[in-house]
């Protein structure tokens, strides 16, 4: 067990310190990851990757793999095979390529037949495969969900994706310490959805840039897991790396009797415990940022934006944007309130809703579906709903919520009941909104286009869609049903049979109980794709010639070339390339997919306004943003693929969102963070003239089209090592495969309970992995095999 450190410590840095494989002196770490989710999305380019290589998956016991975004919701009576379940082209290339992979490679995998397949942030913790303490990663941003439970978790690119898969490592810097502490008691009919909600219109969606966000307080330890999830899992709608509350009794309840948990009363859980109650800040420890809410200032909370960080209590009504208080801000809010279609002044509950959307992996946990079907049990949607959903998070939700009748109140109500999967949290499977339509929904995304095409979003609680259902507007849900306390508290035990009408409840006490842990690796197993099976579509096929995986990462030294303008703020991956372009496999074509709904108007026609359709801009190579936080939002690493693909390979503004920082680094090209404002206009105004900038990486330095310095910018140490030099981060991390071995050697001492304890085994655990065995990579990704041993 890690070593207690003399310094007070934040949670965050007791987790982060204890997974240090090595440090380099700029700051620069190597991270041990715990636990990996993967999902159809953003997986196959970082298979791909390790198979042109030549690379194995170095820690199968600990990866975890399910298909969600892409699968349909609809009933799953008929499946015979993924492969001809899924109509749709692309959703099933992804889908069956995925099974292709976790055969190829050996993971676990929960298909569309088993009952576990559900959300990736929901399935972790329902199987105990998210402990306290641990590091769990994923190619999707809410990772932060699992930091509920006292992990690090958080979101990463396909890069990484395939950086982890072979190493079991990330690359990493440590993140500032920022804590949210809500005190007091929230009032009736106010959710922990209300809470972060409440939180992001405070913060704003930059306010966690950088950092990792300690949630704590009186609130918080009065909730259950499943509402602390709700809350872990949109801080990064604060922009935050990550978000993490303290394991206490409440967790451990939680984690009894799950399948990948240490067994609940063996000597191994006594352990783990013990070492899980370290795990909560010291007292004197300090923070970067420190925030406090006051619960009795929030209420039922709803967005009218198109940002998370816009919302309003239901009591209020729609802002003017003229009261903003800059210009910057002023024209933001009048294309939100366009694209929304709402006028300023209208009091929020006079809004109609055409859709309710209850699910996804913020809102679709039991609790949230028990306290839904308290607020709908016994009622009728309104006429003027066209389609309300819910969409339980797995396979094993469902079947817990029909045991205790909440579908059968549902449907009575007029619901769809579905099966699991992300549907139209974004819409990349046929739950979607048509144009203009208005969708009260659980989710945590409202960005534009984000559930179908100029759809439009308002973000609330499980009962307060709910009752927008039932209201057929955006409602006060605390006018049409009582609560003596926070819904999810009530919702987080248990209802009687007698609470709900038809309920069959057999008593068990949570879906995952249903599985007993003797069978779990049979059970794990008994879904893999088997060789001889007809669900795998023989025709995909994996181009271990792709250029793009072959291409290597061309160095980068001195840029030079025509910038274009961009004003706003705010510039999310879904932006920056909407859904739809996400079903590829590879990593290249992109380019015509960026920026598409600004880009091009109705039926692909160019818009004329944007500034890629103009000249010379067409051209650029280099994007100057005046607006902060550039790619905000989805880990998608399609972002930096399709500006990549155009040709922009730098991107400069105020500031970045983590991942796409990430991201971009990862794909040789250079995001510059000027925080300098007249520095950034200076360049700006470069880029309005239509000139040409030059950007000197050696030297740090941007200069106009005559080698005049308009200003220098900062870069980390390592990072540019690797742009200068093209370096393919994963070899390098293979060259530290003594440390990797030795530290996984330590925590299989320390913490026994992380190897692959569950369905499958680790092989040859304590001992150095396949990994050393593997041949030299065939791809020219990176001079791996010329460089010093340094990383
Ligand atoms: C597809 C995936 C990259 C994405 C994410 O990272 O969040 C998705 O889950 C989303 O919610 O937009
Ligand atoms: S945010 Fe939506 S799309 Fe992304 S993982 Fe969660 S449910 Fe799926």
């Amino acid at each position: 067990m890690p070593a207690a450190e003399s310094t007070p410590q934040t949670l965050y840095d007791k987790v982060f310190q204890a997974h240090i494989v090595d440090e380099r002196l700029d700051g620069t770490i190597l991270l041990y990851i715990d636990r990996h989710l993967v999902h159809e999305v953003t997986s196959p380019q970082a298979f791909e990757g390790l198979e042109v290589a030549g690379r194995k998956v170095r820690r199968p016991d600990c990866t975890l793999a399910t298909t969600d975004h892409n699968v349909p919701t609809t009933s799953r009576k008929a499946l015979k095979d993924i492969a001809s379940f899924i109509q749709e082209d692309d959703s099933r290339t992804q889908c069956v390529t995925l099974e292709e992979n976790v055969k190829k490679f050996g993971i676990t995998y929960f298909g569309l037949s088993d009952k576990r397949q559900g959300i990736v942030h929901v399935i972790g913790p329902e199987q105990g495969f998210t402990l306290p303490g641990t590091t769990v990663v994923c190619g999707d941003s809410h990772t932060s969900t699992h930091g509920a439970f006292g992990s690090l978790a958080f979101g990463i690119g396909t890069s990484e994706v395939e950086h982890v898969l072979a190493t079991q490592c990330l690359i990493t810097k440590r993140s500032k310490n920022m804590r949210i502490q809500v005190d007091g008691e929230l009032a009736p009919g106010v959710s922990s959805k209300d809470v972060v909600l409440h939180a992001i219109g405070k913060i704003g969606t930059a306010g966690g840039n950088g950092a990792v966000i300690e949630f704590c307080g009186s609130v918080i330890r009065s909730l259950s897991i499943e509402a602390r999830m709700s809350i872990c899992n949109m801080s990064i709608e604060g922009g935050a790396r990550a978000g993490m509350v303290a394991p206490d009794e409440v967790t451990f309840e939680y984690l009894k009797g799950k399948p990948l948990a240490p067994k609940y009363g063996s000597e191994e859980w006594e352990r783990a415990v013990a070492y899980w109650k370290s795990l909560r800040s010291d007292p004197d420890a300090k923070y970067d940022i420190d925030v406090f809410i006051d619960a009795k200032d929030i209420i039922p909370t709803v967005t009218w934006g198109t940002s998370p960080e816009d919302v309003v209590p239901i009591t209020g009504v729609v802002p003017d944007p003229e009261t903003f208080a800059t210009d910057a801000k002023k024209a933001a809010g009048r294309r939100m309130l366009e694209y929304m279609g709402l006028v300023p002044g209208t009091p929020m509950q006079e809004v109609e809703v055409d859709k309710v959307f209850i699910g996804s992996c913020t809102n679709s946990r039991i609790e949230d579906l028990r306290a839904a079907a308290l607020v709908v049990k016994g009622k009728k949607i309104a006429s003027n709903i066209k389609r309300a959903l819910v969409v339980p998070g797995s396979g094993l939700v469902k079947d817990q919520a029909e045991e205790e009748g909440l579908d059968k109140i549902f449907v009575d109500a007029g619901f769809e009941w579905r099966e699991a999967g992300c549907s139209m949290c974004l819409g990349m499977n046929p739950d979607i909104l048509s144009p203009k339509e208005r969708c009260a929904s659980t989710s945590n995304r409202n960005f534009e286009g984000r559930q179908g095409a100029q759809g439009r979003t308002h973000l609330m609680s499980p009962v307060m869609a709910a009752a927008a259902a039932i209201v057929g507007k955006l409602a006060d849900v605390r006018k049409i049903s009582q609560f003596n306390g926070s819904p999810h508290i009530e919702a987080a035990v248990a209802p009687e049979s007698t609470t709900f009408s038809g309920s069959s409840s057999s008593g068990k006490a949570h879906p995952d109980e249903r599985i007993e842990t003797d069978d779990t690796e049979k059970e794990a197993l008994a879904d893999q794709p088997q060789d001889s099976s007809p669900q795998v579509n023989t025709t995909v096929t994996h181009n271990s010639g792709s250029p793009a995986a072959a291409a290597g990462l061309p160095k980068f030294t001195i840029l030079k070339g025509i910038a274009a303008p961009m004003e706003k703020a705010n510039i999310d991956t879904d932006a920056i390339i909407p859904k739809q372009f996400l079903k590829t496999i590879k990593r290249t074509g992109l380019g015509t997919a960026l920026f598409y709904e600004m880009r091009f108007l109705e039926q692909g026609v160019e818009n004329p306004d944007f500034v890629l359709n103009r000249k010379p801009y067409r051209g650029a190579k280099i994007l100057v943003c005046t607006g902060a936080n550039f790619g905000c939002g989805s880990s998608r690493e399609h972002a930096p693929w399709a500006l990549n693909d155009f040709g922009i390979k730098s991107v400069i503004a105020p500031s970045f969102a983590d991942i796409f920082f990430n991201n971009s680094f990862k794909n040789g090209m250079l995001p510059i963070p000027i925080k300098n404002k007249e520095d950034l206009e200076k360049v700006h105004a470069e880029a309005v003239a239509g000139k040409e900038v030059e950007i000197d990486l050696p030297n740090q330095l941007i200069k106009d089209a005559d080698g005049n310095t308009l200003c220098s910018f900062d870069v980390e140490e390592f990072r540019k090592h690797c742009l200068v030099n093209g370096l393919d981060d994963i070899g390098l991390t293979m060259q530290m495969e003594d440390k990797i071995a030795e530290f996984e050697s330590k925590m299989t001492r320390e913490t026994p309970w992380l190897d692959g304890s569950g369905y499958l085994k680790r092989k040859g655990a304590g001992g150095k992995l396949a990994v050393k065995a593997a041949p030299v990579p065939k791809t020219n990704r990176g001079d791996v095999k010329t460089e010093p041993l340094e990383w």
